[in-house]
């Protein structure tokens, strides 16, 4: 085919076609479409060199090779330059045309790019876009298709998720997932939301993943749809770790504001209150609706200081912060203290935003001080004034005293027999009587007296502005009202207590002093019979000095064997014959001789030591009595019992251990009591004697006559005999009035089938005297004193 073939050929075709001459590189002939490329008319382009219409030098080399003849099809992108001098991007074929004799001629035909090229563009520039969008996204974005290939994720996806370098670059989608379902703490239940999100394409979730390194992410996923259908899935992955732990704090916060014990109340920068937590309610007792818009200031004032509104302003524009006490009214008329801390809060430019008020009740606190003050001045247990308020009263009035030239008292008063109380009865019991006794004093004084309990059973009373008569008074008072009967937890009983008295200023012009004195003065009274109140005399305090030094050396006594045992005939008065004799104790000092029991029998029954002292005499005389039982010349022995001695628990068992031990026949033994021992505890003594009795030991009651001789008690008491007091006996025959209490003592004891012991019998005229009024023994210097057990029974004991 030859050239004048091709141009109605081509003519007809869209895209714009030259034919070229190869050799000398010009267009033979350009069609309609290269006319409108060129923008030139087809005439003017033919005849052309093609290089007239390049662009780059390059392509001007790039025609050389047309000349080649095996070249028979070029193509390339190239830019094509029109008439105009603008130029189009273009894709150039060149075809050597088939079947052409003349071999030089080629067919160029060239594609129009420009507008896929502009389109390609705005792709690339779309997608340079979106990726920028991508990356510049606050999430970690992770994008899937259905089957959850990856098909893009962006950087921070990345980083959030600590994606290895390698990961990056390998692009394995398998080793992308195992990693994230490595990382976070619940791999399982990562894999099955995964799971779900796969099978429900158009699902839409949002939940938190916890990391192994501790972070949240929070993880919202959508369907990526196109044209309405899902192509995939978005997920998007946020840190929230740190919104998670304000939102706590938040929470946390808000929970403090609600469950705070301490009233918490927010004011706008006026102080009006715009709201308040629970405990302020409670605390003010008001609803909420009462508070809100009302000045906080209003809720408080400060009774101690007027301008504290004043000093509040300052601190609060000054520091910013004010701290301190003030009082809250509420409605009910209660005025509560409170520890009230005032915050601001101002924002970046100083301004304030709102302030925060804290308010702690310290009404507790202000109980438990005065509770404290109180404990420090007071006996908790009694509640009576304690030493330290006694010596404030006392320092004041000696102050006065000093001005006034007036006196006072100080009385030391300590309860007889309280131990055994405490110790029988136990220390909620004592704790009682103590109670009692402390209402029971304090109603016998003045206002102006103080009474005071120094500890256990020992109280001072401070008599103001008195003298040794009002001492007096005042202590017989005090006496009176411990001796009427006591009933606590339905048990009745009596009590006494012994009383020392010291003026002030001539027993001690200091508290201590005037204390130290009325406690010897009691001491003495104690040391006599106790139940009693005396004067503190200066002498007392060498007798104190004294007992002690003797009960040291009754101790020491002891323990060495200084002590005998001597016995006393009792004479049958009918028939002349000694009937039993009386174990009395004598004290065989290495340097003072024979001591007698007067000497030394009160100091150990004050210090108790008459406890060891009488148990050692009371195995004396069993050990004695049978002695002279086993020898065939058996004579009952009494023995002189302490109510130190009576009241323990254990007489009893140490009686029946010592009369089996020594194989005493128990009516050869005879327990001589006291008065005191029977009224102090009746019920006790009642049964301690029955069961005595119970052994076949016989019971006497010593010193009749002297004490309370009820005629109730000897008749309640298992009692086989009463030996009148040698008081009696010594005065008989030259006082009518004891002559008569004989009388009627040995009438009693008759009435009551009781055997009858005079003692102190010194005179022929008392034994007959005694004999006549039908006394049935007697015992006393007339017959014998009391003698050693070896002249007792070479006397006494030996047949004549
Ligand atoms: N708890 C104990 N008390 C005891 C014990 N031994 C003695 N005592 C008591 O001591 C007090 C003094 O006793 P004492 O000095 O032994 O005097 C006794 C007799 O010696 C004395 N007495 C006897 N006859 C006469 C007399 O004709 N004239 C006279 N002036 N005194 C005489 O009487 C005392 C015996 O008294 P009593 O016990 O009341 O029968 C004295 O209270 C003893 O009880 C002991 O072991 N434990």
């Amino acid at each position: 085919m030859s050239f004048f073939h091709w141009p109605p050929l081509i003519e007809g075709l869209l895209e714009a076609v030259w034919l070229v001459d190869a050799q000398t590189r010009r267009i033979l002939y350009a069609n309609q479409a290269a006319s409108v490329l060129q923008r030139a008319p087809a005439q003017e382009i033919c005849g052309t060199l093609v290089t007239d219409w390049t662009v780059s030098p390059e392509d001007a080399l790039y025609w050389d090779t047309l000349a080649q003849p095996e070249q028979t099809l070029l193509q390339s992108e190239t830019l094509l330059r029109r008439r105009d001098g603008s130029t189009v991007q273009v894709l150039r074929r060149i075809t050597a045309l088939p079947n052409d004799p003349d071999t030089t001629l080629r067919l160029v035909a060239i594609q129009d790019l420009s507008v896929q090229h502009a389109t390609q563009q705005r792709l690339e520039h779309l997608l340079a876009e979106l990726r920028a969008t991508l990356e510049s996204t606050a999430d970690g974005i992770l994008v899937c298709d259905l089957d959850g290939r990856i098909r893009a994720f962006n950087r921070l996806f990345a980083q959030l998720w600590d994606l290895p370098n390698t990961l990056l670059t390998q692009q394995n989608d398998e080793s992308i997932h195992r990693w994230l379902a490595s990382r976070v703490t619940d791999p399982e239940g990562y894999r099955l939301q995964l799971g779900l999100l796969q099978r429900s394409p158009l699902l839409q979730t949002t939940d938190v993943l916890l990391l192994q390194n501790g972070r949240l992410l929070e993880r919202i996923t959508r369907p990526q749809l196109a044209r309405g259908r899902p192509i995939g899935r978005i997920y998007a992955f946020r840190d929230i770790t740190e919104r998670y732990a304000t939102e706590s704090q938040l929470k946390l916060a808000a929970k403090v504001f609600e469950s705070s014990l301490d009233a918490i109340l927010i004011t706008d920068p006026q102080q009006r209150i715009l709201a308040c937590n629970p405990a302020t309610l409670s605390l003010t007792r008001t609803q909420e609706s009462d508070l809100l818009g009302t000045p906080a200031t209003s809720l408080f004032f400060a009774p101690s200081q007027i301008d504290w509104l004043e000093i509040l302003r300052q601190h609060l524009e000054g520091a910013g912060y004010w701290q301190g006490e003030l009082w809250h009214r509420r409605a009910d008329g209660a005025a509560l203290a409170l520890q009230v801390s005032w915050v601001v809060l101002r924002d970046a430019e100083g301004r304030t935003l709102n302030t925060v008020l804290f308010a702690k009740d310290l009404s507790e606190k202000v109980a438990a001080q005065q509770r404290i003050e109180q404990l420090a001045y007071t006996d908790a247990l009694t509640g009576l004034p304690n030493r330290l308020t006694l010596t404030e009263r006392v320092g004041h009035a000696i102050r006065l005293a000093q001005r006034s030239g007036l006196g006072f008292a100080v009385l030391f008063l300590d309860l007889d027999r309280f131990k055994s109380i405490n110790d029988s009865l136990g220390h909620l019991f004592g704790d009682k009587v103590l109670i009692e006794i402390a209402s029971r004093l304090k109603h016998c004084l003045r206002q102006t007296d103080t009474l005071c309990r120094l500890g256990g059973d020992e109280f001072v009373v401070h008599l103001h502005e008195t003298d040794a008569i009002g001492a007096e008074i005042s202590a017989q008072r005090l006496i009176d009202a411990m001796v009427r009967p006591i009933e606590i937890d339905e048990m009745h009983f009596n009590l006494s207590c012994s009383l020392g008295i010291a003026l002030y200023p001539d027993d001690g012009d200091t508290l201590d002093e005037l204390i130290r004195h009325a406690d010897t003065a009691m001491y003495e009274v104690k040391g006599r019979g106790k139940g009693h109140y005396r004067f503190y005399r200066p002498e007392m305090n060498a007798n104190l000095l004294a007992r002690l030094q003797l009960d040291h050396a009754l101790r020491q006594g002891l323990r060495a064997q200084q002590f005998v045992l001597h016995y006393q005939p009792r004479i049958d008065l009918h028939n002349g014959q000694m009937r039993s004799c009386e174990a009395l104790l004598r004290w065989q000092h290495p340097e003072r001789g024979l001591v007698l029991p007067g000497e030394f029998i009160g100091v150990a029954e004050e210090t108790g030591f008459i406890v060891a002292l009488g148990d050692w005499v009371l195995e004396q005389a069993v050990r004695q009595a049978a002695a002279w039982q086993d020898a065939g010349t058996p004579c009952p022995v009494a023995v002189n019992l302490s109510a130190l001695q009576f009241h323990p628990g254990g007489l009893v068992m140490r009686v029946q251990q010592l009369l089996s031990t020594y194989g005493l026949q128990a009516h050869l033994l005879e327990l001589e009591l006291t008065e005191s021992i029977l009224i102090e505890d009746a019920d006790e003594a009642l049964a301690r004697m029955q069961e005595l009795r119970a052994l076949g030991v016989r019971l006497s009651l010593d010193d009749f006559g002297t004490g309370y001789s009820s005629l109730g008690y000897l008749k309640r008491f298992p009692l086989q005999q009463i030996k009148i007091d040698r008081s009696f006996i010594a005065t008989m025959h030259s006082d009518a009035v004891d002559a008569a209490i004989v009388t009627s003592i040995i009438q009693l004891a008759r009435a009551l089938k009781m055997e009858v012991v005079a003692e102190g019998v010194e005179l022929e005229e008392q034994r007959q005297h005694l004999r006549e009024l039908g006394c049935d023994q007697y015992q006393g210097f007339l017959c014998s004193r009391a003698v050693p057990a070896s002249e007792f029974h070479a006397c006494w004991l030996q047949p004549r």
